[in-house]
């Protein structure tokens, strides 16, 4: 397993080992000693999500605060999506950038997000199914988010506006600037 950075900080790009052979491939997905040796963080998470997506689908952007703060290590396991985490800690050198990256079933990357970050995805492929863990357990008093389109952050998320799919939930959701201390 490789770590690189993204620009932001605390937030990295993790690249599984693979071994390929004439029967196919395997990998690692999770290790929590190598991810803590190799990370420096903690490997304690406590629940994992599986979403499935067509073509055009936002999801974000989210995160859930206070004692409920989640930290996530996202991937794909089938289909293409781009992956968007957003610093929304106030004092961070990195707060109010974004970050983007294509994550697919070929690449096999992963994301490490940090809490205190928004996130969110657009699926990319027909279909996509997104496979992530969390440090936290999900509590739905404690979700917070920001709007996809918002102008501040201004993320393209590489779907024409015609194709866009988003909740009625995530639709509702209020600018960056008025997110409160997650
Ligand atoms: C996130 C979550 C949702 N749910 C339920 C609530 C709801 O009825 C249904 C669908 O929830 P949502 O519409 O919030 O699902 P979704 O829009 O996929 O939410 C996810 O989006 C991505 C971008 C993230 O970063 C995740 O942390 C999570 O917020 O699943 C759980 O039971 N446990 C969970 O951990």
């Amino acid at each position: 397993m490789e770590i690189e950075q993204t620009g932001l900080k605390d937030c990295l790009i993790i690249k599984p080992r693979i071994f390929e052979d004439p029967r196919g491939y395997f990998f690692e997905s999770f290790n929590q000693n190598i991810f803590e040796e190799k990370t420096g963080l903690s490997g304690r998470f406590v629940q994992d999500n599986q979403s499935y997506s067509s073509y055009g689908v936002i999801r974000g952007l989210h995160a859930q605060a206070g004692e409920f703060a989640q930290a996530k290590l996202v991937s794909v396991i089938s289909g293409e999506v781009l992956d968007v985490a957003v610093d929304a800690r106030p004092g961070s050198p990195t707060y109010g950038k974004h970050f983007s990256i294509k994550l697919n079933a070929v690449n096999k990357l992963q994301v490490y997000i940090p809490r205190g970050f928004v996130h969110g995805f657009s699926v990319l492929s027909k279909t996509a199914e997104f496979l992530y863990k969390c440090d936290n357990f999900f509590n739905k008093a404690s979700e917070v988010g920001v709007i996809y389109n918002d102008s501040d952050l201004n993320i393209d998320w590489l779907i024409p506006e015609k194709d866009q799919a988003i909740s009625d939930k995530d639709l509702l959701l209020k600018p960056f600037s008025e997110l409160q201390h997650i």
